[in-house]
């Protein structure tokens, strides 16, 4: 790394609010408990982070949480919809109040509707200053800062307009607005590499330092970056577009690559000529580029030789054999192994959607894992959400026998959906995983390939602003000098200017109790906290 990171332990938190940027990115499903809420799924990411917000609130900071949760930009329309059963963040603030044993309270979004006259440009999304002009934001400091709720947990920050557009001005007055509701910037957010707002743009403008995770997963990645050989990557899942480019530096610094996922229905269509429903022309494009037409992923790539097809997208949920479904009810039976070697130009596939377990018995792979001494999986070899199942187990059953031998592999774990179906399909091995200091999880799995792409994890701009390389005064001038959300900004008129002004001294005090008050907060100086803040129920 260039210069020095800067770390959270090495600053004083005390009565600073204290902005972090996590990668709680993970699932949400209905509760099983019939209530109607949505929960997480794998509450891994989650976990990861609380020694770091432990570690805020000891030393006397008061924290405020913000994440992206998924990818709610349509990739054609470039819109951006906003659905808080499938990518909000209430039920992760509810799972950390409930966790923590404090509130964790979120602003209220108010959904842009009338689109009548909208500028073209405008992706749908929302304006952090909302949060100012009603109030909502300013009694939510004031009772973070007297310690009546324990965090503040932001919506959803893709769902903010600017988030994904640094470099232009919807994106610098997006970092502005977050920079000015807090004192100091934290990043634990390894997972999320991506140079965005809130986790690039905003690190500029605050004095802002790495998180507990952020360096854990840090001196991880120095040993892979540095690996014990012979080192096989698996990679596989559905982010073509931003795991795809990094695949030729993989390779370069592998001795075997095995693809699978949406990744590997490119490369085929790429390669052998095959049309595959539901694989993008443009996935296929960045296969040719990266994949096919590179050298050093031609030499290094071992191709999985068999496949399973099907003419539904929608597999039972059982673990098939050979890519047949056990319990065979007639709706899934049209599935069918399909071989690489018989793939001829023009051929018309339905949906791949999974690697066979038969795959794994290929001598080449076999021999590849078996005798390997690091191994990377960022891999999510099919389908799973639609009960495709049988590649991803095959895989982490092929290596566990290598971490059951007598000279077992160092093994790396990474990305969202590979710890949540490692958990959920193979819960033995996962356990095993936790407890042997030869293997580690990442949160992220796109990060680690990224700073394979790029050599070292200071390469990472959101690495790199947290290092003493950036002029820390020049950071907090910058900040000065961009500072615009004055009272005229947050407030519409002279009457809630003034009476606004104390909640900004944080002079809010909790006079009486009232268990039954339902009245809006912001309007509201009562102590009912839950009645407030009811653990935000969807
Ligand atoms: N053949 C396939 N067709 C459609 N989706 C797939 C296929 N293979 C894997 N997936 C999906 O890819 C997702 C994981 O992709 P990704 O987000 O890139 O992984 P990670 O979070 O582990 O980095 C899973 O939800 C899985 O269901
Ligand atoms: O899930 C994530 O990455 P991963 O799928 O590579 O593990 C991170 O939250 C980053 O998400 P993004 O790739 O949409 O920026």
């Amino acid at each position: 790394m260039g210069g020095f990171l800067r770390r959270i332990q090495d600053v004083d938190l005390r009565e600073k609010i204290v902005l972090v940027r996590v990668d709680h990115n993970v699932t949400m499903i209905e509760s099983k408990k019939g209530d109607g809420l949505t929960v997480i799924s794998d509450a891994f990411r989650v976990e990861s982070s609380i020694p770091t917000l432990y570690a805020i609130i000891e030393r006397g900071g008061r924290p405020i949480l913000m994440t992206h949760v998924n990818r709610p930009r349509d990739k054609k329309t470039k819109k951006i919809t906003m659905d808080e059963k499938r990518d909000g963040t209430k039920a992760i603030a509810r799972y950390l109040s409930e966790k923590l044993g404090c509130v964790f309270a979120s602003p209220r979004v108010v959904e842009k509707t009338d689109k009548a006259g909208e500028e073209e440009e405008d992706d749908g999304g929302i304006e952090m200053s909302q949060f100012f002009k009603d109030g909502t934001m300013q009694t939510m400091i004031a009772d973070l800062k007297a310690r009546r709720i324990g965090g503040i947990y932001m919506p959803n920050v893709r769902w903010f307009s600017g988030e994904e557009r640094g470099g232009e001005e919807c994106g610098a007055r997006l970092a502005r607005e977050m920079a000015n509701m807090a004192d100091v910037f934290v990043n634990d957010a390894f997972g999320s590499w991506q140079p965005h707002v809130s986790t690039f743009d905003v690190a500029k403008l605050l004095p802002s330092y790495a998180g507990l995770l952020m360096q854990r997963e840090l001196d991880a990645m120095r040993r892979v970056l540095e690996p014990v050989r012979p080192f096989v990557a698996v990679v596989a899942g559905s982010k073509v577009n931003t795991k795809i480019g990094t695949l030729i530096n993989v390779a370069k610094k592998c001795d075997a690559l095995i693809l699978g996922g949406v990744i590997y229905n490119a490369y085929l269509s790429a390669k052998y000529g095959v049309k595959i429903k539901g694989v993008d022309e443009e996935d296929v494009e960045l296969a040719r580029t990266h994949l096919v037409n590179a050298e050093e992923v031609r030499e290094k790539l071992l191709e999985l030789p068999t496949l399973v097809e099907s003419k539904e997208i929608d597999g039972c949920g059982c673990v098939p054999v050979d890519g047949r479904c056990t319990t065979m009810p007639k709706e899934y039976d049209d599935v069918r192994l399909v071989h690489v070697k018989d793939m001829k130009p023009g051929n018309e596939h339905s949906f791949i959607n999974d690697v066979a377990s038969i795959s794994y018995s290929d001598e080449k792979i076999v021999q590849a894992v078996r005798t390997a001494k690091t191994i990377l999986v960022n891999a999510v070899m099919g389908y799973t959400s639609k009960g495709f199942h049988e590649g991803t187990v095959g895989l982490d059953e092929l290596i566990h026998n290598n971490t059951d031998s007598s000279s077992p592999a160092n093994v790396f774990f990474g990305g969202g959906d590979t710890l949540q179906e490692f958990k959920s399909l193979s819960p033995g091995s996962y356990l095993n995983a936790l407890e042997n200091p030869q293997t580690y999880l990442f949160t992220g799995g796109g990060t680690v390939l990224k700073v394979i792409e790029v050599g070292e994890a200071g390469k990472l701009d959101i690495v790199r602003v947290l290092t003493d390389e950036e002029d820390e005064d020049e950071r907090i001038q910058d900040k000065n000098k961009t500072s615009s959300l004055t009272d005229a900004d947050l407030y519409d008129d002279d009457e809630k200017r003034e009476d606004r002004k104390g909640d900004k001294e944080n002079v809010l005090v909790a006079k009486i109790k009232q268990p039954e008050c339902n009245a809006d907060r912001v309007n509201c100086d009562c102590s009912d906290l839950n009645a407030h803040y009811p653990h935000q129920r969807l």
